[in-house]
């Protein structure tokens, strides 16, 4: 018990000298670390001291700050208002300016327009040109095959042949050689197929025996393109309808009709063998027009295209020989451009005739018959009264004799007043073809050699008594019109109305020969 009790109390000495040392062990560390907690304590301290200095920019800035952002919408807004104002600034300085450019573009348009009409009026509102088409491979391989033809090297408009052994010379207002391209071609009569946009009536006639290139001249291909070249005439309007500027819109349409003894055909009605007349206006406006006859909408060169499809399909199953057919009757593509000026109300409306013509070779009488001879007075009927008419309006005189044929009936008002009218004459080379290659250029002669202005007072009424060189006047058997009477007054003011217009009003006037108007669905 002693023991037990000696054992209890050496451990409970040992335990209390294990406490006592747990105590000062943890004592001493409790001190270590309440020194190092207060060396921790003094250097936040230290701390402290630094950052408050930190801290009170930092609230300078953050209070900064603060008000700038309570501030800026308002300067946004403001510096929005600024700029809005430079903007709007700048806006009114360009549109003034653009302003300014448009007047400026449409003071030169104007100008252009004017210069263009002044450049065609000082050509001559009828001109007549020549063009020589070159000597065939065929031609070029016949052993005795002469080229008769010369030309001026200092002047285009002199053309030199030898007949018989005879030096002749003829003056035209151009010569084309056989070396013009078609591009040249198509240059020079430019101005005068764009005229048509600008209100003009335009005529251009391919003249010449067959085979002298009236057709490759009006339809010829365009090179590489495979397209006929006056369809690129055509074109050249759809191009010129830029030209009038933005404020313009244009309807372009276009027919074709063929005159084949004496008979008008529209070559893109569903019935092309349908025979069509040219009849005076029922309103008394003294206008004439076409019953019946298509007239297609064209927009683009694609529509252009399709039509002149149409119109050589119809022409090729309306005849048994197309080339033998094309040769004796005159093909004619009648384009209408009416223009309306949204800003000024302001409207025109002209008319662009391409004609490629039958084929001018004198057929001697005493060989033909039957149809042949028909066909034959009926060619040269209506070429007299062209050469006829476009001498009358040449020399100005008082009355012109539209009536006498069919193709002048219907042109007639594309060919009075202050219409334009081009000739051109279709030349061969050949010595075999060198007397038709005279009477052509006789022709040409005869309707230029005028001097403009000296408008005499009367002229014969039928081609009877015609002075054309080149064509016997033969009577049809039964005239297409009856013959007007030659007063000025009777004839120009009352019943051909439409030739007497004045440059305003013909401006101004609707197109004469009208028809149902189609859309293009072909
Ligand atoms: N300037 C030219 N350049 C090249 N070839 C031409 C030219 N003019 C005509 N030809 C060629 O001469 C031939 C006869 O031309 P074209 O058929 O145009 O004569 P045409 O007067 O219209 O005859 P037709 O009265 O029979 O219609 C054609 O083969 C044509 O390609």
């Amino acid at each position: 018990m002693e023991r037990v009790q000696g054992q209890l109390e050496a451990e409970m000495q040992s335990l209390e000298e294990e406490k006592n040392r747990v105590i000062e062990e943890a004592f001493v560390r409790a001190e270590s670390e309440m020194k190092a907690v207060h060396e921790n304590l003094a250097g936040v301290r230290m701390n402290l001291l630094t950052l408050q200095p930190a801290l009170r920019t930092l609230t300078c800035d953050y209070n900064c700050l603060k008000r700038q952002v309570q501030d800026f919408p308002v300067m946004l807004e403001k510096a929005i208002g600024e700029a809005k104002q430079e903007i709007c600034q700048v806006i009114a300085e360009v549109s003034t300016a653009n302003q300014e450019l448009l007047r400026k573009y449409k003071r030169e348009m104007n100008l252009r327009k004017k210069c263009h009409n002044e450049l065609v009026r000082l050509r001559g509102n009828i001109r007549v040109l020549c063009r020589v088409r070159p000597v065939s491979q065929e031609e070029l391989n016949a052993a005795d095959a002469k080229n008769m033809v010369t030309f001026d090297p200092d002047d285009d408009a002199v053309l030199h042949l030898s007949n018989k052994g005879k030096a002749m010379s003829f003056e035209l207002d151009k010569v084309f050689p056989p070396q013009a391209s078609q591009e040249e071609v198509f240059q020079e009569v430019q101005s005068l197929i764009i005229s048509c946009i600008d209100g003009f009536n335009v005529c251009i006639f391919a003249y010449g025996q067959t085979g002298s290139g009236k057709t490759y001249t009006m339809e010829g291909v365009a090179a590489g393109l495979g397209l006929p070249h006056h369809r690129s005439m055509v074109a050249a309007v759809l191009r010129g309808r830029g030209g009038g500027g933005g404020d313009w819109d244009f309807h372009i349409t276009v027919s074709m009709v063929e005159i084949y003894n004496e008979t008008l055909r529209n070559l893109l009605g569903d019935n092309p063998s349908e025979k069509l007349d040219i009849k005076m206006c029922p309103d008394g406006s003294g206008q004439l027009y076409v019953p019946g006859l298509t007239e297609f909408a064209v927009q683009s060169v694609e529509d252009i295209n399709k039509v002149f499809d149409l119109g050589h399909m119809n022409r090729a199953t309306a005849c048994t020989n197309l080339n033998e057919h094309s040769s004796r009757s005159h093909a004619l593509l009648i384009v209408t451009v009416s223009g309306f000026n949204s800003s000024t109300g302001h409207r025109t409306s002209g008319k662009l005739n391409l004609v490629d013509l039958a084929g001018s070779e004198r057929i001697a009488k005493s060989g033909a018959e039957g149809s042949r001879l028909r066909e034959a007075q009926c060619i040269n009927k209506s070429l007299s009264a062209l050469g006829d008419v476009i001498h009358a309006l040449r020399s100005k005189q008082s009355h012109v004799p539209f009536r006498n044929s069919r193709l002048t009936y219907l042109l007639q008002d594309s060919l009075s007043g202050d219409s334009k009218t081009l000739m051109m004459v279709q030349v061969s080379p050949m010595d075999s073809n060198v007397s038709e290659s005279v009477c052509s250029l006789k022709f040409a002669q005869r309707v230029r050699s005028v001097e403009l202005g000296s408008a005499s007072r009367k002229q014969a009424e039928n081609s009877s008594t015609s002075s054309s060189p080149t064509h016997d006047s033969v009577e049809l058997d039964s005239p297409p019109v009856t013959p007007l009477p030659i007063s000025r007054t009777s004839s120009v003011g009352s019943t051909l109305a439409s030739g007497s217009k004045t440059p305003g009003s013909r401006r101004r006037s609707q197109s004469h020969i009208t028809a149902g108007r189609m859309k293009l669905t072909a």
